[in-house]
């Protein structure tokens, strides 16, 4: 059995105005990357703020690695890149990093190749003696990684750690997690962003109002849904009734903007559509596959539709009282 890195026990904060979050219990085991969904003001930060001891909980309790949150044992086992810091801008990056060895009591003499080292890793190396007030928000946003990386914890929690990054910076950085996970190090990772979350982590919860609305495997909490859409070429219209019919599948043409701007000149029969197919079971797919392509359409492409965090939550929280922030 793998060895525990996180144990939250109905794990409560509730701060003088009652917000904060409530009896969340999860368990997350060495080496797995959890993900912590929520829209803002579901109480994502409030809870890492506990596990890393710098906010006392009202009530229950966790561990990691068997360590009670809180105490220097525990912090000795994590990572924290908090969301949004703002590092001292009159520092260089490297003095930053250095700062944030020397608070966790490293050896000096070892510390010097490592900030080197570690500002290559989150791609700011050839600024790292630039100060922290030239920096952008995703270079600060990087140094924070550093800077959670410098006693090399087992255990990384990451708040919104692509908050100020672009599309690249945010690919960057998931290739950093990633490898990060290989390494076999335990990442707890708030987010809002679906792709990041789904790219790295086994499982994942979703909170709302301060408490666990889902929790589970990424592939079971999300893909509830069963819309697959294939990409058709030398489509007809009749035939859509026909496949419907004998497939005994509900099918519907799905219009991208790309796809029926480019087919409105095209001859019937030379068509390339999107069709979206509500399915009970897998073998559907497989059956409208082979009716697909004895009508002697082509058969480009095949993909589950995947639903939009926003939708997963809309779903998730209809008929709730309270959506959203407290
Ligand atoms: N120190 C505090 N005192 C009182 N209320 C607080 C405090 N910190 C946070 N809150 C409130 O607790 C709730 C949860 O906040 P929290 O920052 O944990 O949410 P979050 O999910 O991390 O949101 P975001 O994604 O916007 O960062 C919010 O309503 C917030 O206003």
């Amino acid at each position: 059995m793998s060895t525990v890195a996180i144990d939250i026990q109905q794990l409560t904060k509730e701060y003088d105005n009652g917000r904060g979050c409530r009896n969340v219990t999860i368990s997350v085991g060495e080496g797995e990357a959890f993900g912590f969904l929520g829209p803002n003001g579901a109480g994502k930060s409030t809870l890492v703020k506990m596990l890393v001891g710098l906010t006392a909980p009202t009530s229950g309790s966790a561990t990691l690695f068997g360590d009670p949150i809180g105490s220097l044992e525990a912090k000795r086992h994590i990572g924290y890149l908090p969301e949004l810091y703002r590092y001292q801008e009159w520092l260089t990056g490297e003095e930053v990093v250095r700062l944030h060895s020397r608070l966790c009591g490293m050896d000096q003499s070892t510390i010097k190749p490592r900030i080197k080292q570690l500002l290559d890793q989150v791609g700011i190396g050839k600024r790292g003696t630039d100060r922290v007030k030239h920096y952008s928000k995703g270079m600060q946003q990087r140094l924070g990684m550093a800077c959670a990386l410098v006693n090399d914890p087992p255990i990384l929690f990451l708040d919104e750690p692509s908050s100020a990054l672009d599309p690249i910076g945010r690919l960057e950085v998931r290739e950093l997690l990633k490898n990060l996970k290989n390494e076999g190090k335990t990442i707890f990772l708030n987010s809002h962003l679906l792709e990041e979350v789904e790219s790295l982590c086994e499982r994942i919860a979703l909170l709302n109002n301060g408490q666990i609305l889902r929790h589970g495997q990424v592939s079971q909490v999300l893909y509830t849904q069963t819309k697959w859409r294939f990409k058709v070429g030398g489509f007809t219209p009749e035939i859509l009734p026909w496949l419907s019919e004998t497939s005994g599948i509900s099918i519907e043409r799905y219009a991208t903007p790309t796809i029926s701007s480019a087919t409105t000149t095209l001859p019937v029969g030379q068509e390339t559509v999107w069709l979206e197919a509500t399915i009970d079971n897998e073998e559907q797919i497989g059956w409208l596959n082979t009716l697909i392509v004895n009508q002697g359409m082509t058969l480009y492409n095949v993909e589950p539709v995947k639903e939009k965090l926003e939708e997963w939550f809309m779903d998730a929280v209809s008929g709730l009282s309270h959506r959203g922030e407290q």
